[in-house]
């Protein structure tokens, strides 16, 4: 057997740079790069390896763990788990920050390689820096936390352990029903020790993806289900994408005229034009597509997880003989719900469906409420693009009024609101206008807040794959670094990130890293001087405000003093980004012409009225509401909750 001497370092770069997929197109290469922020516990092992013998891994410098691992999570994402980047961290705290954005991509299932410098295998130097130690088990490092949140975890106590771990980490992350972040840890002193590798282990390896083919039994039984069924709904879930499956979804519903709601991760799979695509659909979906929703006799999920927004924490398909269906590769989520479920890749299962309900002639009974359904939500969507702050502050007062979309919290604090950040915008407005001026071809990303909900229900996509969502964790953070991750994905189109204040602040150090790699994305920041979506559940839960907004601490020591005024804009200008101020739509459409033309990173600091994101729309959210409390207004939400938990199914 032919051999190689290399440290476990080298071995590992070597090994990546010959994984190749083959998902029916021939051969791709499947690990483009390398995210790292080198500290001693990676810097002489990996780094080294890195700085020899890189071949064809393109090295990035991340700025923060955190984010360069959501970086690589959307670029992975973006390339519907095709291509995948690799992470490295120091040991501890490096690796720590790591954890969050693991914890991200399993939660979206997304493909992501980790590693963690750690600790020394041989315990000789202990306690080395940045060591926590456990005196009830010495063999405990800081990356076992990484456990609760991969879907493989490994070790490297011996340089030859690297093949099976290696070998077992691409079975996982190529696994299109049950994939995610893999942290295999490396010891820093194992990482720079020798083995005499076979050389076969190096050898191009291509792995082959195949569509996992639906049974004909569950097919039989799945066409028999829908053959009874009058209205019949279908919820396209992420999988419809990464399967590449939006074409056969849409010729599916248009062949039976069934009409199909979007969830967060599925949403652009098909075009928001097609005359079935009802739009978002659940907690934070539209009111069109929760009506259908509540009618409708049997539900189809594709690839969905069906997460609580999706189903109304389990109470939205509010049939009373409502039956689900599901196609999904993965058999523990096409289980949910108690569905009969069709084990398969989301293609290939509505291929043959579309099959056998043909041969059936089966066409739904739905007459014209698809076309009303949309047309209702469209004037609905056109109401809130239109909403305008319409209160003056004069010298002799206040004069007009407003209702906010959520009305009652705080109404009178809204001028407050207005004076401080010198604004009028509500953010509907702004949601409209964005659609309207950001090119059709642009990827939208968002994550967390109330962003989210605003982008499910009004943002139109005239082209497939333009929506990338991450709403499997709804990361705050996930934004700006994602926005990076999906340029390097897709470097020839625009990319716009759309940020809560709250989000910005608290990560977006892969802005520095975008301008370093001369990769431009644009950042639309809404500025509403708070936790905008969590004051809200606080406040319609019969809370008061209190540590949601934006405010200094008064002098009777609560944070209920004057509001913040922060200048994003200023700040990203530091960093070297071109940037706008808006609190106009026409400084809004102005700053959206100019950013396009920007060859840098641009940021747009528009300042909106809080209370003036979307809301409602007919789905119901199970959250925590108190037992006891001296509050009237918290007993009669908790009250509220009861009665709305015996209408949901309750598994
Ligand atoms: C990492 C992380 N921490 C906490 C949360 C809980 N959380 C969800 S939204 C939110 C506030 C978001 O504020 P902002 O970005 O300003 O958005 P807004 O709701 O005001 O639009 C918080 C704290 C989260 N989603 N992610
Ligand atoms: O707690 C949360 C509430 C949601 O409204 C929000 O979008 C999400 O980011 C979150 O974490
Ligand atoms: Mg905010």
């Amino acid at each position: 057997m032919d051999t190689i001497r290399l440290t476990t370092a080298q071995a590992l770069v070597k090994f990546l740079e010959q994984q190749y997929v083959d998902f029916g197109g021939g051969p791709e290469r499947f690990v483009h790069g390398i995210f790292t922020v080198f500290g001693h516990g990676n810097v002489l092992g990996l780094g080294q390896a890195l700085q020899e013998a890189p071949g064809t891994l393109t090295v990035y410098q991340g700025r923060n763990e955190q984010g360069m691992v959501h970086a690589a999570t959307a670029f992975a994402k973006q390339n519907r788990r095709r291509r995948i980047m690799a992470c490295t961290a120091s040991v501890g705290p490096g690796s720590a920050n790591m954890l969050t954005a693991a914890a991200t991509a399993t939660a979206n299932q997304i493909p992501v390689l980790l590693l963690p410098g750690d600790t020394f295998a041989t315990r000789q130097p202990d306690p080395v820096l940045q060591q926590m130690e456990h005196t009830y088990n010495l063999s405990i490092t800081v990356n076992d936390a990484f456990k609760a949140v991969s879907k493989y975890w490994d070790r490297i106590y011996r340089p030859e352990q690297l093949m099976t771990a290696l070998l077992n980490a691409m079975r996982v992350l190529t696994d299109q029903a049950d994939t995610g972040a893999v942290t295999i840890a490396l010891p820093q002193d194992v990482q720079g020790e020798a083995w005499d590798y076979p050389l076969e282990f190096f050898c191009k390896r291509i792995h082959r993806i195949v569509s996992r083919l639906p049974h004909p039994d569950e097919i039989a039984a799945a066409a028999e289900l829908i053959a009874g069924k009058q209205r019949p709904l279908l919820v396209c879930g992420g999988g419809v994408r990464y399967a590449d499956a939006g074409a056969d979804l849409r010729a599916f519903a248009e062949r039976f005229a069934i009409p199909f709601g979007e969830t967060q991760a599925g949403k652009s799979a098909v075009a928001s034009d097609c005359v079935y695509n009802l739009g978002g659909i659940g907690v934070t979906g539209n009111g069109s597509a929760n009506a259908l929703a509540a009618e409708a006799d049997l539900v189809i999920g594709v690839g969905t997880r069906f997460t609580d927004f999706t189903t109304g924490s389990k109470s939205l398909f509010a049939h009373p003989e409502a039956e689900f269906l599901t196609i999904n590769a993965s058999p523990y989520h096409a289980a949910k719900l108690d569905a009969l479920a069709v084990v398969c890749d989301a293609a290939e299962g509505l291929k043959a469906l579309s099959a056998a309900l043909e041969e059936r002639g089966y066409r739904s009974a739905y007459t014209d409420e698809i076309v009303s359904a949309r047309k209702a939500w469209e004037e609905e969507r056109r109401r809130l693009a239109g909403v305008e702050y319409t209160v003056k502050e004069g010298a002799h007062g206040t004069s007009g009024s407003f209702v906010p979309e959520i009305a009652g919290h705080f109404d009178e604090l809204l001028p407050e609101y207005a004076a401080k950040l010198n604004t009028s915008l509500t953010q509907t407005r702004v949601l409209g206008i964005l659609n309207d001026c950001i090119p059709k071809d642009a990827i939208v990303i968002g994550a967390a807040g109330s962003l989210p909900g605003d982008m499910q229900r009004m943002w139109n996509s005239a082209v497939p794959d333009t929506y990338h969502m991450e709403y499997g964790f709804s990361c705050m953070g996930y934004e700006i670094s994602g926005a990076f991750g999906v340029k390097l994905a897709e470097p020839e189109r625009e990319v716009y990130a759309l940020v809560g204040d709250g989000s910005y602040q608290m990560l977006h150090s892969e802005l520095v890293t975008s301008l370093q790699e001369n990769k431009k994305i644009n950042v639309i920041l809404l500025d509403n001087a708070g936790f905008g979506c969590i004051n809200n559940l606080q406040m319609e839960q019969g809370l008061n405000s209190m540590g949601t907004e934006f405010r200094y601490r008064s002098p009777e020591g609560q944070l209920n003093g004057e509001l913040m005024q922060i200048d994003y804009a200023a700040s990203a200008a530091g960093y070297g980004v071109k940037t706008f101020r808006a609190s106009t739509a026409e400084q809004l459409r102005s700053a959206l012409e100019e950013a396009q033309r920007q060859e840098r990173s641009t940021l747009i600091d528009i300042k909106v009225l809080p209370k003036t994101m979307t809301h409602g729309y007919g789905a119901w959210w199970h959250v925590g509401v108190p037992e006891v409390s001296g509050s009237e207004a918290v007993q009669a939400a908790y009250e509220q909750k009861h009665g709305q938990l015996e209408k949901a199914r309750s598994y």
